[in-house]
């Protein structure tokens, strides 16, 4: 039952704080199959969440970012994605302080499942569970639902753990594994979670996508 948890949509981030220095170029802008990566992330994640906010560092550029207002790091220094995270939970306090958790996904994986958010919140089970999404065995630590309750030992993890790894603040929490394997009968290649960190990757899910089961 569900009942004990006031949670409703809750709002959501796309990250796209980092340097993309794998691919080139930012990874927001990218194309894939006529769409940039940002507006697939967006098409995605809208319906899901009550409000659509995305995280971006530097200026917007000349092709515009999908007409987000885009909302910078908290902390400087490209800190990684709990920077983001971090940025994500202070931002929905500052505007909206009754909500509890917000929703995170990373710019580059344009392929997650369209009812991420209704099976990471059905999850939650207190104010501060953490739920985070698995699938086939693997955790995929920025597709998360954060309580904004543990920003303070988010900001005290980020300017005290040299490595700054998802992974290891997730684990100072009760946090709760929801898994995502991707239906038996699936054969495409371009698994739920799928990220395209790459000139090579993007291309290779470009010629994939007429195969999207
Ligand atoms: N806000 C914010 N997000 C970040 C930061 N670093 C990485 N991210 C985001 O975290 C997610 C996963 O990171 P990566 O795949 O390493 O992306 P990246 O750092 O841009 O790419 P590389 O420079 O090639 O490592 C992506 O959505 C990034 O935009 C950061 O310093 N701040
Ligand atoms: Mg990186």
């Amino acid at each position: 039952m569900q009942e004990e948890t006031s949670l409703i949509k809750p709002p959501g981030f796309i990250l796209a704080g980092g340097l993309s220095s794998r691919m080139g170029s930012p990874k927001a802008l990218a194309i894939l199959g006529g769409e940039t990566l940002l507006a697939r992330a967006a098409n995605r994640l809208a319906p899901q969440v009550s409000a659509l906010h995305l995280n971006w560092n530097g200026p917007i550029p000349a092709e515009g970012l999908c007409g987000f207002s885009p909302v910078p790091d908290e902390i400087g220094g490209h800190a990684g994605p709990l920077a983001g995270i971090l940025t994500a939970m202070r931002h929905i306090a500052r505007i909206d302080p009754a909500t509890s958790h917000v929703v995170t996904v990373p710019i580059d994986a344009p392929f997650f499942p369209l009812d991420l958010v209704a099976r990471l919140k059905a999850a939650i089970r207190s104010e501060e569970d953490i739920a985070i999404a698995f699938s086939e065995g693997n955790m995929h630590p920025v597709f998360g639902l954060w309580p904004v309750v543990i920003a303070d030992d988010l900001e005290n993890f980020l300017g005290n753990d040299d490595k700054r790894r998802v992974r290891a603040f997730i684990a100072r929490h009760p946090m709760i594994a929801v898994n995502f394997d991707p239906p038996e009968e699936t054969d495409s290649p371009l698994r739920p979670f799928l990220n395209l960190n790459t000139p090579e990757e993007l291309a290779w899910a470009g010629q994939m996508l007429p195969n999207q089961g």
